[in-house]
C-alpha cells in the first residue's frame, strides 16, 4: 500500500477510543493527554506525522493473528487455516487529532518451525500484541512466553502491551466469563491492556486497532515533546560575539501549550 495515499475517512480519530475493561487498561483517561491535544492543535508534533510505528503480533499457531489483521485491514475473513510462514505485514494510515499517523502491523508465524525467522523481526516494536484463543486455555498460558521472547528484542520500559483474546464468537457467555477472569489476571501481571475480539463477526476489531493507534500516537507525541523540551533546555548552544559568555543556553520556558 502506498503510504502517501490519502487517509481513509474511516481511519480518522478525533477522540480517544476507550479501553474494553478498566481492570486491565494501559490507562483509563477519557481524553488524550492535554499536552498531546494542544501540540496537535498547534501542529507541533515534530516528526510524528512522518513516522511509521511498528506493531508486532505474536501468539500460538492458529489463534487467529492473521484473521485479526485481515479483518481490520481488508475487512475479510477466511475460515480455512493457512499458516503464516515467517512474517507478513500490512500498513495502515490513520489521522489522529488532525495529524497523519501510520502503523505497520507485523503478522508473525506461531508455528514452532517458523519461530526463529519470525523472531528476527521483533526488534523496534512500539507495541506488542499477544494473541490467544478464548476457547483454548493453553494458548493463554503460552502468552507469557511469547511476550518474554518479544521483549528480549525491545525496550520493556517504552513498548505498549496488549493481550487479545480471539474467536469470541466460539464461546458461550458463561464460557467467556470464565476465560475472561483468567485473562484479566494475566493481562494485569503483564501490564498489558486486555481485549476480546472476533474476526468472524468483527466484534471489537475496529475498536481494538483504533485504541492501539491512539495510544501509540499519544506515546509518540509525548516522547517527541520530551525530546524537544530537552533540546530547548540544554542542547542549544548559541554563539554571540557581543557577550562575554560564548555559550548561552536556550530559554528554559516551557512550551506555551503545556499545562
Ligand atoms: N470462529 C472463528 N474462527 C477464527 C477466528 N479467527 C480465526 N479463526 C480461524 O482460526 C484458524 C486460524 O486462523 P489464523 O488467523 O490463520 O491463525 P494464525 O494465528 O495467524 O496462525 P499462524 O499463522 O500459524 O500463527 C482459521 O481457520 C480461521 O478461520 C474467529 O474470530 N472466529
Ligand atoms: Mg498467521
Amino acid at each position: 500500500m502506498n503510504i502517501l495515499a490519502p487517509v481513509r475517512r474511516d481511519r480518522v480519530l478525533a477522540e480517544l477510543p476507550q479501553c474494553l475493561r478498566k481492570e486491565a487498561a494501559l490507562h483509563v483517561h477519557k481524553d488524550f493527554h492535554p499536552r498531546v491535544t494542544c501540540a496537535c492543535q498547534k501542529h507541533r508534533t515534530g516528526t510524528v506525522g512522518f513516522k511509521i510505528s511498528k506493531i508486532i503480533v505474536v501468539g500460538d499457531l492458529s489463534v487467529g493473528k492473521t484473521c485479526l489483521i485481515n479483518r481490520f485491514c481488508k475487512d475479510t475473513f477466511d475460515k480455512n487455516y493457512k499458516a503464516t510462514i515467517g512474517v507478513d505485514f500490512e500498513m495502515e494510515r490513520f489521522e489522529v487529532l488532525g495529524i497523519p499517523f501510520s502503523l505497520q502491523l507485523w503478522d508473525t508465524a506461531g508455528q514452532e518451525r517458523f519461530k526463529c525467522i519470525a523472531s528476527t523481526y521483533y526488534r523496534g516494536a512500539q507495541a506488542i500484541i499477544v494473541v490467544f484463543s478464548l476457547n483454548d486455555v493453553a494458548s493463554l498460558e503460552h502468552t507469557k512466553q511469547w511476550l518474554a521472547d518479544a521483549l528480549k528484542e525491545n525496550d520493556p520500559s517504552s513498548v505498549l502491551l496488549f493481550l487479545v483474546g480471539s474467536k469470541k464468537d466460539l464461546s458461550t457467555p458463561a464460557q467467556y466469563a470464565l476465560m475472561e477472569k483468567d485473562a484479566l489476571q494475566v493481562a494485569q501481571e503483564m501490564k498489558a491492556e486486555y481485549w476480546a475480539v472476533s474476526s468472524l463477526t468483527g466484534e471489537n476489531v475496529r475498536e481494538f486497532f483504533f485504541r492501539v493507534a491512539a495510544l501509540t500516537f499519544e506515546a509518540n507525541v509525548l516522547a517527541e515533546l520530551e525530546k524537544s523540551g530537552a533540546r530547548r533546555i540544554g542542547d542549544i548552544v548559541r554563539i554571540n560575539s557581543d557577550d562575554s559568555n560564548l555559550y548561552l543556553t536556550a530559554s528554559k520556558k516551557k512550551p506555551t501549550c503545556c499545562p
